[in-house]
């Protein structure tokens, strides 16, 4: 049997503003900090182990990681970062207050641009100040490849070919995993993962900085999944993420 850990990232700035984020590179808040600490200490009170790491190009991930890390005495360790981890992209809405947006056009839009398998919130411009496009952490991608918004539907198809290519290989290869992501990224893998449908995935929601253990069979099929120390917080936290969006 495989374990695989997937870790949110700590509260972001834009998640204390109750901001879409999306690919903006905001950074963790105190808070944040002492989520990713507090994971760490919790993989490590647990007897915990890794080979490998991976998480995003996003500095709100990427520091999450170092802080679990620290905590694990593993700075060390080979860490691979992708864009392909990046936080779905969220559009013309990254920088928008969500409940401001959830009054200007109602809680079941939002709902259906945060949550929905195949609904992308509106395109950002190109030209617009907010585009990716000329970040230079992006500049080896084929210019189509840097969105200007996404839905589930087109995070997991960014996220697949990378659990295919090289996460998934190298669990097979016998490393021990860890992951620090996004509420998102990590939404699109435990779709894949757990065969979730289109309409189950909208009651999904994934908690800032609490360890998410997947155990997987020789198929990398899950065998069970659970959330690192107390479930019942864990859920009340995923509670807490889904009521962001309501006006
Ligand atoms: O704003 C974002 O990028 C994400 C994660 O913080 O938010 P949501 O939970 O609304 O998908």
């Amino acid at each position: 049997m495989y374990k695989l850990v997937l870790i949110r990232h700590g509260e972001s700035t834009w998640n204390l503003e109750n901001r879409f984020t999306g690919w903006t590179d905001v950074d963790l808040t105190p808070t944040g900090i002492e989520q990713a600490k507090n994971a760490g200490r919790l993989l490590r009170s647990e007897g915990w182990d890794f080979d490998l790491a991976y998480t995003s190009v996003l500095k709100r991930a990427t520091r999450t990681l170092w802080h679990c890390l620290d905590e694990l005495d593993r700075t060390w360790l080979p860490v691979v970062h992708s864009w392909r981890l990046n936080e779905r992209h969220y559009g013309a809405l990254q920088g928008l207050n969500k409940a401001e947006t959830a009054k200007k056009f109602g809680d079941e839009q939002v709902l259906l641009w945060r949550r929905s398998y195949d609904v992308p919130p509106p395109a950002l411009d190109p030209n617009d100040p907010r585009c990716e496009r000329g970040d230079v952490r992006y500049a080896k991608l084929a210019p189509g490849q840097v969105p200007l918004t996404e839905c589930l539907k087109d995070t997991v198809a960014r996220v697949l070919p990378f659990w295919n290519e090289s996460m998934a290989p190298a669990i097979k290869a016998g490393k021990r995993l860890v992951v620090a992501a996004h509420g998102n990224s990590i939404r699109a893998l435990v779709k894949y993962l757990d065969g979730i449908s289109d309409g189950d995935i909208v009651g999904l929601n994934i908690p800032n900085g609490i360890p998410l253990v997947y155990e997987l069979d020789a198929g990398l099929r899950p065998i069970r999944h659970y959330y690192l120390g107390d479930e019942a917080a864990a859920r009340a936290a995923a509670a807490a993420v889904a009521s962001q969006g309501k006006g």
